[in-house]
């Protein structure tokens, strides 16, 4: 029999790749050789599978894992409704716990509370849509907090979680090991895992997008080729890191239909001395990631800077893909270069974690947000427009260096949460920043751009 306390494996070491199968022990031997059931594991441990997907799960998209842990689970109290609950989270969305609203909105960074606030309590529903009882959907969150997770894990059986940290490093411990998540990183934790959150800066605050019913996939490259953008060996999944500690009080918090629930139990729930799997939690550097883009002329549709994207049913038709804005060169000739004006039928949420954003010079700020609902027209602020006409067709390769803005963008159209409507950080004069937008219209004129250019020169 163990001593106690006992801990054992390393700490943020990884393995890398997308998908794998991958298998890790932190004891020697601690992996029952081929075969996941035996009547006796080694060590003296207990198996236990958690399945990300049904059982019949088509192979290709099948996603389960085995770990082997020194108690199951199952070994607590019933779970109880938390008090106090975080009546901010939501799963579900409807008339009755949010609004629609087609109008562009904006919002400063959310201040990271004074209070003691760790990350469940400072998560904070911002907009989404359908419903995690439905396994159809999708959640945006933010999250501010300032203090680690203490005596407690998180569980949540309504989705995957996808955090964008903004400001602070994450310590996230999960039942498969431990990842250090910078900003500038990004961490997947699959719905039902088991994770706490140390914060060792302080002050943090981020973005979470969350996903009911599907989990995240590399894009298809099409004739891109086989190669570039997110490589599937940049992706690090923890290794086999476990405790074996009595823990007096431990509750274990469960997020389940947007409501937490909370189980007591007496030890660490990250025991698990050794798994082997595809299910598992994992981050991605966003900095590895490899643009492709225009080289000649016009803009590409941002879809080009997919990192993942969680599918629907229909072919090329995204729940949640996020997408995102890296340093890159711009090249492009006789070009608009920022963003288009458009209108999308899809919706798009916005996040900056660091640096500005090429289609606003001001007012979209790092731990911001935007929302830009179906079919609502958006694109380059005033400034930017002006700036970028009366930089003229000349402009040579520029390189757009220290930003990096993301996008959640849905099929699926998201209702907005109180929490966010109401929240003092919207700013009710975003509609301003295009209100400047002026004509150049002449129908004397030439259809030069290089009228535009002259105009402004003077
Ligand atoms: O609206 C946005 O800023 C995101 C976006 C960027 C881009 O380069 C093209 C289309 C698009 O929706
Ligand atoms: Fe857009």
């Amino acid at each position: 029999m163990m001593e106690d306390p006992i801990a054992g494996g390393s700490d943020f070491n990884y393995l890398s790749g997308f998908g794998n199968h991958f298998s890790s022990e932190a004891l020697p031997g601690a992996l029952p050789p081929s075969q996941n059931s035996p009547l006796i594991c080694p060590y003296g441990l207990y198996a236990e599978q958690i399945s990300g997907t049904s059982f019949t799960t088509p192979r290709n998209f099948n996603l389960c894992s085995w770990f082997y842990r020194v108690k199951p689970s199952v070994t607590h109290e019933p779970f109880k409704a938390r008090v106090p609950s975080n009546e901010r989270i939501l799963s579900e969305f409807n008339r009755s716990n949010t609004c629609i609203n087609p109008t562009q909105l904006r919002w400063k960074p959310t201040e990271i509370p004074n209070l003691p606030t760790d990350f469940i309590d400072g998560l904070s529903t911002v907009c989404g849509s359908g419903s995690s009882f439905l396994r159809h959907g999708y959640a945006v969150h933010m999250y501010t907090a300032n203090k680690s997770m203490d005596n407690c894990a998180f569980c949540n059986a309504d989705g995957d979680f996808l955090i964008v940290p903004q400001q602070g490093r994450l310590l996230i411990t999960t039942e498969c090991g431990r990842l250090k998540v910078s900003p500038g990183e990004i961490a997947i934790l699959p719905q039902g895992f088991r994770f706490t959150v140390n914060l060792p800066d302080g002050p943090s605050r981020g973005y979470v997008a969350e996903i009911f019913g599907t989990h995240f996939q590399l894009p298809d490259l099409g004739p891109i080729g086989a190669n570039g953008l997110a490589a599937p060996r940049d992706f690090l999944v923890p290794t086999a890191w476990f405790e074996d500690k009595s823990y007096p009080g431990y509750t274990i918090v469960q997020k389940f239909g947007g409501e937490l629930f909370t189980a007591a139990q007496d030890f660490s729930p990250f025991n698990v001395v050794a798994w082997h799997g595809n299910y598992v939690p994992y981050k991605y550097d966003l900095s590895k990631f490899c643009p492709y883009n225009t080289v000649l002329f016009d803009h590409s549709d941002p879809s080009i800077n997919t990192v993942l994207t969680a599918p629907t049913d229909k072919p090329g038709v995204a729940l949640l893909d996020f997408v995102i804005f890296p340093p890159r060169w711009l090249v492009a000739e006789h070009t608009f270069r920022p963003p288009y004006y458009h209108r999308n039928c899809m919706s798009e949420f916005m996040g900056l974690i660091y640096g500005g954003y090429e289609a606003k010079v001001d007012g979209f700020l790092p731990g911001g947000a935007s929302l830009h609902n179906c079919m609502t027209p958006h694109g380059p602020d005033t400034k930017s427009y002006e700036a970028t006409i009366a930089r003229g067709n000349d402009v040579g390769p520029h390189k757009i260096t220290d930003t990096m803005a993301f996008m959640f963008e849905s099929c699926l159209i998201p209702r907005i949460s109180r929490w966010a409507l109401e929240s003092p950080f919207l700013d009710h004069d975003y509609y301003q920043c295009w209100i400047g937008l002026r004509s150049h219209f002449s129908v004397t004129g030439t259809s030069k751009t290089s009228t535009l250019h002259n105009e402004h020169e003077e």
